[in-house]
């Protein structure tokens, strides 16, 4: 059947009704379409290098090559039609376990037992991490220091630990450009980082399941690491073009031994929880099963021990680091800043923006 182009143009204007985003790679889809249905094939020049945003949707209309806009129109209306149907609400039979949890708070506190836990909650972005959740996480952390509990852990909701950095971060582009992302970047980057060196209380990261990037570098700057069997430890910076931050060029050797850290961090190798453990960067693993319990109930035996002698011994053991890690996180976020304004890692945002590779 032929689509009319009153169908065209119902669906285009059913997309903005959708009540769920339908994610980057849905979007990059129907403007390609959209720009095909209505143009023919992609007759605008290549937009230059650093441009990634507009070359990727360039990428996208252009690899439709020569489809004509009768099939360009139908494959938008049929797109259009699926996301219609996915984003229905669920019906109020649907159990509560199978519905996602709302995307709205990507950072959830809570304080109980003694314990304050600060959650990443964006389980269908892999827990990544917003500019806005930098910012949360540092304000959580200040209030955690003068609160009343002893211990602070860090973990994440769902399947993931957390996914590093919001590579979207890097398309928010203010007036500014480029190099005004990259500046504020640096220094949203050093004060995060500043923040769990000066961190006063026992901090301990409950690894739910794969880590990757700065959620993996920083993990040398926490007290404990129990991770389950399931989580995986991954630095891919060069595959980014990017290079490491969290204090890990200075942290990953004196844990693990150059070669080893030089593994993960140059090349991107990724450790089971096993091998993070041999190498020293976990405390312990736990069988996933059983891991929330056993772990949680561990710490809750923990934060009854005396709060005072635990903050006097934390200090004790970090003093002597602490003048070092500043200078290093200082040095590592300069670096950072030159190296997100790099063809290298503009080529791999735009390459994961345009899903055309996976880590
Ligand atoms: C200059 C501005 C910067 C401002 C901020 C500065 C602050 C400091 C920055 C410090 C530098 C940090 C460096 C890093 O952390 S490097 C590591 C970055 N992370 C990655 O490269 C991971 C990318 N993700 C993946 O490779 C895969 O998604 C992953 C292996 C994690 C999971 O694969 P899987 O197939 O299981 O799941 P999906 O890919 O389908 O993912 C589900 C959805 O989640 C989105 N997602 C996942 N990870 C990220 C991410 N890091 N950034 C943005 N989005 C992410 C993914 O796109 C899917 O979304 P959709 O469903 O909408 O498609």
């Amino acid at each position: 059947m032929r689509t009319s182009q009153k169908d065209f143009n119902d669906a285009v204007s059913q997309v903005k009704l959708l009540k769920e985003d339908p994610g980057n790679e849905v979007k990059l889809k129907l403007y390609a379409l959209y720009k095909q249905a209505t143009e023919g094939p992609c007759n605008v020049p290549k937009p230059g290098m650093l441009d990634f945003i507009n070359k990727t949707k360039w990428d996208a209309w252009n690899a439709l090559g020569s489809l004509s806009k009768e099939a360009a129109r139908q494959k938008y209306v049929d797109l259009v039609s699926s996301l219609s149907t996915s984003s229905k609400s669920p019906s109020p039979e649907t159990p509560a376990a199978d519905r996602k949890p709302p995307e709205g708070n990507s950072l959830v506190v809570t304080s109980e037992d003694g314990i304050t836990t600060i959650r990443l909650n964006r389980p269908t972005k892999k827990n990544a991490l917003t500019t806005q959740m930098y910012h949360d996480i540092i304000a959580a952390l200040q209030a955690a220091s003068k609160d009343e509990s002893t211990i602070t852990v860090l973990t994440g909701s769902g399947d993931y630990y957390c996914s590093g950095n919001d590579l979207t971060n890097f398309t928010h582009l203010s007036a500014g450009g480029l190099e005004e992302m990259a500046r504020s970047g640096e220094v949203l980057l050093r004060d995060f980082v500043d923040c769990l060196i000066d961190f006063p209380k026992p901090l301990v990261a409950v690894v739910n399941g794969p880590a990757v990037g700065i959620s993996v570098t920083i993990l040398g700057l926490f007290d404990v690491v129990y991770a389950t069997d399931r989580a995986t430890f991954h630095t891919p910076f060069s595959h980014l073009g990017q290079s490491p931050e969290g204090c890990s060029s200075y942290t990953f050797p004196k844990i693990m031994g150059s070669s080893k850290a030089a593994e993960m961090l140059l090349f991107g190798k990724k450790l089971t929880a096993q091998e993070a453990c041999a190498r020293g960067l976990v405390t312990e693993v736990f069988p996933d099963g059983t891991f929330q319990k056993e772990v949680w109930a561990r710490l809750k035996a923990y934060s009854k021990l005396p709060p005072n002698a635990l903050r006097i011994s934390k200090q004790i053991i970090r003093k002597q680091e602490k003048e070092k890690l500043h200078a290093v996180n200082a040095e590592e976020s300069s670096v950072l800043r030159e190296r997100w304004l790099s063809d290298e890692c503009m080529n791999a945002i735009a390459s994961f923006l345009s899903r055309k590779a996976k880590l």
